[in-house]
């Protein structure tokens, strides 16, 4: 496929060689981290024209100015809440395509605000979907692995030799079962309203005909992604994983481990992804009516493997010393809170994203911990020194 913004759209062609169209893109969330790469791939690369709709624009303001940009006039920024704007449906309506990112989706929130989890994942999902459905407009819906809770092998013995068999952990699409937590376990209300957004999605796919695809990333990692606590975020909040290492590496502090560390993930570049998301873009025929695991299986770790691997990329890209206590545990209830839960592991099976769009992730954990703690620094070692120079108010 053609790269470069002046190559323009002419010489792109989708997976079956029909030339691809310059589509109008409706992206609801399109200032969060993936919506942020997502335009910055869509820019450089192809000719297609995005209404970007989000509270923030943070992250995407190196695409929005100045106003001599190449690809100046196809990316408008739209600061609405979809809560409660009445614009959504006509810029639904303007765009060929519409992508819904907006989430509340850092677990620090779901058992401590889980009726503002509940109601961004679910009930300010319903009119996109609404309004898709109506106006005959496909629909690229972010869901996420976190729908298949816990493993089947998770409630085996521990010493059973089935926990080793990929039939007991391998997460398929079209198979696995949602396995959560009781209520109580509030960690689930995200899982829980993406399961059923995701329900409705498809019933409406085979109700009323809409053209959808659903995404469920396996923790997407890269620069950009949430905010270091008293830099740019709240000093009191948690972020995922690789901003909370990322703080504490930046600051000089032992990496925390919530129950030793012992859930697994598997991770993946943000720049893979983001490649896989094209491809549902370009390719209506093959994503439509699918539901798309997107992650990398190759690269799974324990917490405290990543802990311990990102130790020693952040030692080889800043030249500083390793912290003499590395890392500490804590309890989750200690970081997260009552109503804390977790997923145990999860391997996406990729049969079917490789069959309809030929995709395969290709960055190794190594790799894409090296850019990203390079960014990380090069972006807040200085922010990080002068907060903690600063002298506490008493
Ligand atoms: N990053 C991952 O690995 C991952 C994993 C699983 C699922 N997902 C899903 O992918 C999507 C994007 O995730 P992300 O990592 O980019 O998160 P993010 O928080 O960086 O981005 C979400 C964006 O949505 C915006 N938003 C939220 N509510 C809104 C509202 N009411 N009106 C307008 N904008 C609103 C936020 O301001 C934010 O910019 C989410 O749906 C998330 O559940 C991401
Ligand atoms: O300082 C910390 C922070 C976290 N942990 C543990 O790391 C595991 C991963 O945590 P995190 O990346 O924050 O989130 P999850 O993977 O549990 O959930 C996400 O997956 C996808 C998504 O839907 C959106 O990104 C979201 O729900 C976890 O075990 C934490 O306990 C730690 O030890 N120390």
């Amino acid at each position: 496929m053609a790269s470069s913004a002046a190559a323009g759209a002419s010489a792109r062609v989708d997976l079956d060689g029909n030339p691809i169209k310059p589509l109008t893109i409706c992206m609801i969330g399109a200032g969060g981290f993936i919506g942020s790469h997502l335009c910055e791939k869509l820019m450089n690369e192809t000719q297609h024209k995005i209404l970007a709709l989000d509270v923030y624009n943070d992250k995407i303001k190196h695409l929005l100015e100045p106003d001599n940009l190449p690809w100046n006039g196809r990316i408008t920024f739209h600061r609405l809440n979809i809560k409660h704007d009445s614009r959504l449906e006509g810029l639904i309506k303007m765009s060929d395509l519409t992508i819904n990112l907006a989430a509340i989706c850092t677990p620090a929130d779901y058992n401590t605000r889980p009726l503002d989890t509940i109601y961004s994942n679910f009930i300010d999902a319903l009119p996109v979907v609404k309004y898709c459905s109506e106006n005959n407009k496909r629909l690229i819906h972010f869901s996420t692995c976190e729908v298949y809770g816990k493993t089947i092998g998770s409630f085996l013995p521990k010493d059973s030799p089935l926990r080793q068999d990929p039939a007991y952990y391998v997460l398929k699409e079209d198979e696995s079962p949602c396995i959560f937590g009781s209520i109580e376990k509030q960690r689930w209300s995200y899982a829980c309203a993406k399961q059923l957004i995701e329900r409705l999605i498809y019933a409406e796919g085979a109700e009323n005909g809409l053209e959808f695809t659903i995404v469920r990333p396996f923790n997407w990692i890269g620069p950009r992604m949430d905010f270091i606590p008293g830099v740019d975020g709240p000093s009191e909040g948690v972020p995922r994983v690789l901003a909370c290492f990322s703080n504490n590496l930046l600051r000089g502090e032992p990496l925390k481990l919530v129950d030793g560390g012992q859930s697994q993930r598997t991770f993946v570049y943000i720049k893979d992804a983001i490649e896989a998301v094209t491809l549902m873009i370009e390719n209506p025929a093959r994503a439509n009516g699918h539901i798309f695991n997107v992650g990398n299986p190759n690269n799974e770790v324990t917490v405290r493997q990543l802990a311990e691997m990102m130790i020693k990329v952040y030692s080889k890209v800043s030249g500083a010393q390793p912290p003499e206590t590395p890392t500490i545990d804590v309890s989750s209830k200690e970081f997260y809170g009552e109503g804390y839960d977790d997923s145990d592991k999860r391997i996406p099976d990729m049969t079917i994203i490789n069959r309809q769009l030929g995709w395969n992730p290709k960055t190794s954990l190594w790799d894409l911990l090296e850019s990203t703690l390079t960014y990380q620094h090069r972006t807040y070692a200085e922010a990080i020194k002068k907060v903690i120079a600063k002298p506490v108010a008493s």
